[in-house]
C-alpha cells in the first residue's frame, strides 16, 4: 500500500464499500483471494519484472519470455499451484508466448477433437511440457476460409501413415503462435485424402522438432515470420512459418474423435455436426471475450487514476485548477468505457456458463445449441475486441501527452491487443456468421418456429415490430423494461429490414452479398442487446456490500444509454424512440456521469489490478505520477551516455561546419 496517497481524496468520496465491489467484479470471495495472491506472487519477483520490456531487441525480448515461462513452471511445480492458480499466475506474468498456445489451443484441441486413446497419449505429455504445441491452422493464403486450406493429408495405406504436403507456397503455415522457435509439435489443420477423395479439412498432430536438439524434422521447414506491431508488445511470440515436404506420420496421429480413417483407408464419420471441428476456435473465442474485459479494465484503471491526478486551468478568480476528471468530456468519454468493461465482464462470465453448458450437451449427444454458442461466441468476440481495441487508443487520447510514452503502459497494451480484431476469426467474418444465423431465424419466424436462447425475443415479433417507446421523461430512462425494449425492437426491426432487403435480391446469396454492411449493423444491435440483457440481469440479482448495488445499476445504465445515444441512428431510423426520446436519453447519460464521478477510483480500485499488472506510471495506485515519470526517462538507453552516440559522426562535423561558415562571414 502507498505510503502517500494522493488519490485519498477520491477514495474517501465512493459510496460503496470498494471490498464487495472486488467480489462483484472477479466473481466470488474466493476469486478475489486467488486473484490477489497469484498477482503479488508474481509482483514481488524480480524475474517477472517487465518495466524494461519496450526497450529489448526481438532477440532479448523472446530470449526474455522464454525464461520468464520457464521461471512461471518451475514456481507452478514448485508451490503445487492448481490449475486455477496456475493460469492465473501466466495471466499476471503479462507477456505472450508459446504457453498461450500450448494450453490455450493445443491442449483444448487434443481435449476437443482426440478420442479417450489419443487424450491418454499426449495430453500426460503435453501437461507436463515433455511435448510443447502450437495450433498450425492458418495458412498464408487462407484464414478466414477455413475450408480453403490446402495443405494435405493423404493416407497411404501400404504403410498405415499419412503423408503431410504443402503443395503451394501460399499453403504454407503462417501466424501460428509458438510454431516459430518454441514448439516441438503442433495440431495441423490439413485436407484430408484417401481412396483418392478430398474429405475436407481435419486435424493432425505432428512432431515439428527434435526433442533432443530441436532442430527441425526431416522434410519441415519452419522459422519466425517477423517483427510485428509496436515494441515489445506482440513481438514476444514467435509467430510461425511452416512447410511440409511429404512428412510421414502414423495413421493413429489423426485426431479422430469425429471421423477415422481405417487401416485399410476407408473414411468414418461419426453422427456428429462436422462443425464440431471448429470446437477449438469457440473454446478460445469465449475466453477472448474474459480478456476483453481485463484489457479494457486495465487501460480504464489507468485513464481515470490520471484523470483524477492530472489538473489543466484554473478556476477564473486564479484558485486551484481543475482536475482533468470534472470536465464533462472527458467523463463523457471515459465513464462509457469504465461502464463497458464492467458490461463485457458480466457478458464473460456468462458466456463462460453458456459454453460449459453446451459442452455438457454435446457430450449427451444434444447437438441443438451449438449453433447459439456459435453465434454468441462469434459475435461476442468480435464486438467487444472491436471496442477494447478503440478503447485503448481513447484511454492513450484522455492521458493527453503522457498517454504516449510507452511507461504510460497504454501504447504496449495497445499494440498487445489489437491483432485481438483479427485473431481467432476476423471480426468481420465472424459478425456475418451471426448475420447469418439471424437472417435464418427471421426466415422461420413465418413458419412458427420459436426462436430459442439469446434469439428468443424475435418471437416477439407481431410486438416489437410496431411497439413505441413510452418514455416521457429522462427518468423513464432509468426503467430497465424501457431499454430493454428498446434494444430488442431495433435488433429486431433491423434484422427485418435486411431480410426483407434479400428477399428482393436475384438469389439470397447475392442478397446476402450486396446487404453485408447493413447485416454488419444488424449483428452488432442483436449482440449489444445480448450485453445490455446480461447486465440487466446480474443486476436484478441479489448483490451484497453496501452501495454496490447501486454503482452497478448506475454503470448498466451508462451502458445502454451511451449505447443508445451513439447508435440513435439506428433507433430512429427503425422507429424505436422518437427525436425527443433520443434527446431525454442523452440527458439522463449526463445526470447518471454525474453520479459515477465520485465513485470512479473507487470503481477502478474494485479491479484489485497491482502496480506491477498494471505497468503504468500514469495509473499507480498512490497517484504520484510525477515523480514517478520524471524517474522513468532515465531509465531510457538513450540516457545512458550525456553526450550521443553519434555526435561526433553526425553532430560535430554539422555544427562546426556551421560555425566555420558563420566566421567567414
Ligand atoms: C501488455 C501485455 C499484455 C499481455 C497479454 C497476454 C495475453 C495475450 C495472449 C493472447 C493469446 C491469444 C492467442 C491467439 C491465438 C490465435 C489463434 C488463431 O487465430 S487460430 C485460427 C483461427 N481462425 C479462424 O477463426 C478462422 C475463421 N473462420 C471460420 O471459423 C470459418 O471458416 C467460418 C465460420 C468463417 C466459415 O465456416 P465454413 O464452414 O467455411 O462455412 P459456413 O459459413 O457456410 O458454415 C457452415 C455451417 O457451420 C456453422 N458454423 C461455422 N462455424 C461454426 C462453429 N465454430 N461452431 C458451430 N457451427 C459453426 C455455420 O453457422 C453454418 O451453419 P449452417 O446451419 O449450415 O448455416
Ligand atoms: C497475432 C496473431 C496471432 C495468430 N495466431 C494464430 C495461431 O496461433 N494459429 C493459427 O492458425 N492462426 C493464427 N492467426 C491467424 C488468424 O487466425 C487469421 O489471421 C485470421 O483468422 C484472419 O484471417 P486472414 O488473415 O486470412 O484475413 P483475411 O480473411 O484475408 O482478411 C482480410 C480482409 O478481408 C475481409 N474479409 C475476408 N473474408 C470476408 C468475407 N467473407 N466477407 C467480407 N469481408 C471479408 C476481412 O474482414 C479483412 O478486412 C493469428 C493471427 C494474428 C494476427
Amino acid at each position: 500500500m502507498a505510503e502517500v496517497d494522493h488519490l485519498a481524496a477520491e477514495r474517501a468520496t465512493a459510496r460503496f464499500d470498494v471490498e464487495e465491489m472486488k467480489v462483484a467484479w472477479a466473481g466470488s470471495r474466493h476469486a478475489v483471494h486467488v486473484a490477489d495472491r497469484m498477482a503479488r506472487l508474481v509482483a514481488s519477483d524480480p524475474v517477472f519484472r517487465k518495466d524494461n520490456r519496450t526497450m529489448l531487441s526481438r532477440k532479448e525480448l523472446f530470449k526474455d519470455t522464454l525464461r520468464k515461462a520457464a521461471h512461471a513452471w518451475k514456481r507452478i511445480v514448485e508451490l503445487r499451484l492448481t490449475e486455477e492458480e496456475a493460469d492465473l499466475l501466466r495471466q499476471y506474468v503479462d507477456q505472450p508466448g508459446y504457453v498461450d498456445l500450448h494450453w490455450g489451443m493445443f491442449v483444448p484441441a487434443i481435449k476437443g477433437q482426440g478420442t479417450e486413446e489419443q487424450q491418454h497419449k499426449w495430453l500426460p505429455l503435453a501437461y507436463k511440457f515433455q511435448i510443447i504445441g502450437c495450433y498450425a491452422q492458418t495458412e498464408l493464403g487462407h484464414g478466414s476460409n477455413v475450408q480453403g486450406l490446402e495443405t494435405t493429408a493423404t493416407f497411404d495405406p501400404k504403410t498405415d501413415e499419412f503423408v503431410i504436403h504443402s503443395p503451394t507456397l501460399t499453403s504454407s503455415k503462417w501466424w501460428p503462435g509458438g510454431l516459430g522457435k518454441a514448439s516441438t509439435h503442433a495440431v495441423v489443420y490439413a485436407r484430408l485424402i484417401t481412396e483418392g477423395k478430398d474429405y475436407g479439412i481435419h486435424g493432425f498432430i505432428v512432431q515439428l522438432r527434435s526433442l533432443e536438439d530441436h532442430s527441425p524434422l526431416p522434410g519441415v521447414t519452419l522459422g519466425d515470420i517477423g517483427g510485428k506491431f509496436g515494441s515489445g508488445a506482440y513481438n514476444s511470440m514467435d509467430n510461425g512459418v511452416l512447410r511440409f515436404d511429404h512428412v510421414r506420420i502414423p495413421r493413429d496421429q489423426m485426431l479422430m474423435r469425429l471421423s477415422q480413417v481405417t487401416r485399410e483407408g476407408k473414411y468414418v464419420h461419426s453422427n456428429v455436426p462436422k462443425q464440431l471441428l471448429y470446437g477449438t476456435m469457440v473454446y478460445v473465442r469465449q475466453s477472448i471475450v474474459a480478456d476483453a474485459s481485463k484489457a479494457l479494465s486495465r487501460a480504464v484503471c489507468i485513464a481515470v487514476r490520471y484523470s483524477a491526478v492530472r489538473k489543466q486551468f484554473g478556476s477564473q478568480d486564479g484558485g486551484p485548477e481543475t482536475q482533468v476528471l470534472n470536465y464533462k468530456t472527458q467523463q463523457s468519454r471515459l465513464f462509457p468505457l469504465l461502464a463497458s468493461a464492467y458490461a463485457f465482464r458480466f457478458v464473460g462470465d456468462w458466456l463462460n456458463w453458456l459454453y460449459t453448458d453446451v459442452t455438457q450437451k454435446l457430450e449427451a449427444k444434444d447437438f441443438s445449441t451449438l449453433q447459439e454458442a456459435h453465434a454468441c461466441t462469434a459475435g461476442l468476440k468480435a464486438v467487444t475486441t472491436s471496442v477494447t481495441a478503440d478503447a485503448i487508443e481513447e484511454c492513450r487520447k484522455l492521458c493527453g501527452g503522457h498517454g504516449y510514452l510507452n511507461s504510460s503502459g497504454l501504447p504496449e497494451l495497445f499494440a498487445v491487443y489489437v491483432p485481438a480484431c483479427t485473431y481467432e476469426g476476423d471480426n468481420v467474418v465472424l459478425l456475418l456468421q451471426v448475420a447469418r444465423i439471424l437472417m435464418k431465424t427471421v426466415s422461420q419466424l413465418a413458419s412458427g418456429k420459436q426462436p430459442v436462447g439469446t434469439m428468443a425475443y424475435m418471437g416477439k415479433v407481431q410486438y416489437l415490430m410496431q411497439c413505441k417507446s413510452a418514455v416521457s421523461s429522462a427518468e423513464d430512462w432509468l426503467n430497465p423494461d424501457a431499454i430493454q425494449e428498446a434494444f430488442e425492437a431495433r435488433a429486431l426491426r433491423m434484422a427485418v429490414n435486411c431480410a426483407q432487403n434479400i428477399s428482393q435480391a436475384a438469389s439470397q446469396e447475392e442478397g446476402f452479398y450486396e446487404r453485408s454492411p447493413d447485416l454488419l449493423e444488424a449483428a452488432v444491435a442483436h449482440i449489444q442487446l445480448i450485453i445490455v440483457t446480461k447486465f440487466i440481469e446480474k443486476v436484478h440479482q441479489e448483490i451484497p456490500g453496501h452501495g454496490v448495488k447501486e454503482q452497478l445499476q448506475a454503470l448498466c445504465n451508462v451502458y445502454a444509454l451511451y449505447i443508445l445515444h451513439k447508435h440513435l441512428g439506428d433507433f430512429l431510423a427503425t422507429g424505436c424512440i422518437t427525436p425527443r426520446q433520443g434527446a431525454l436519453a442523452n440527458e439522463q447519460l449526463g445526470k447518471l456521469y454525474a453520479q459515477v464521478r465520485p465513485n470512479a477510483v473507487a470503481l477502478v480500485d474494485a479491479f484489485n489490478y497491482t502496480d506491477h499488472y498494471l505497468g503504468s506510471v500514469l495509473g499507480r495506485y498512490d497517484g504520484d505520477v510525477y515523480p514517478a515519470l520524471y524517474e522513468e526517462a532515465w531509465k531510457d538507453p538513450l540516457n545512458e551516455t550525456v553526450v550521443p552516440e553519434g555526435y561526433h559522426e553526425y553532430l560535430r562535423p554539422l555544427i562546426k561546419q556551421q560555425q566555420l561558415k558563420l566566421s567567414r562571414l
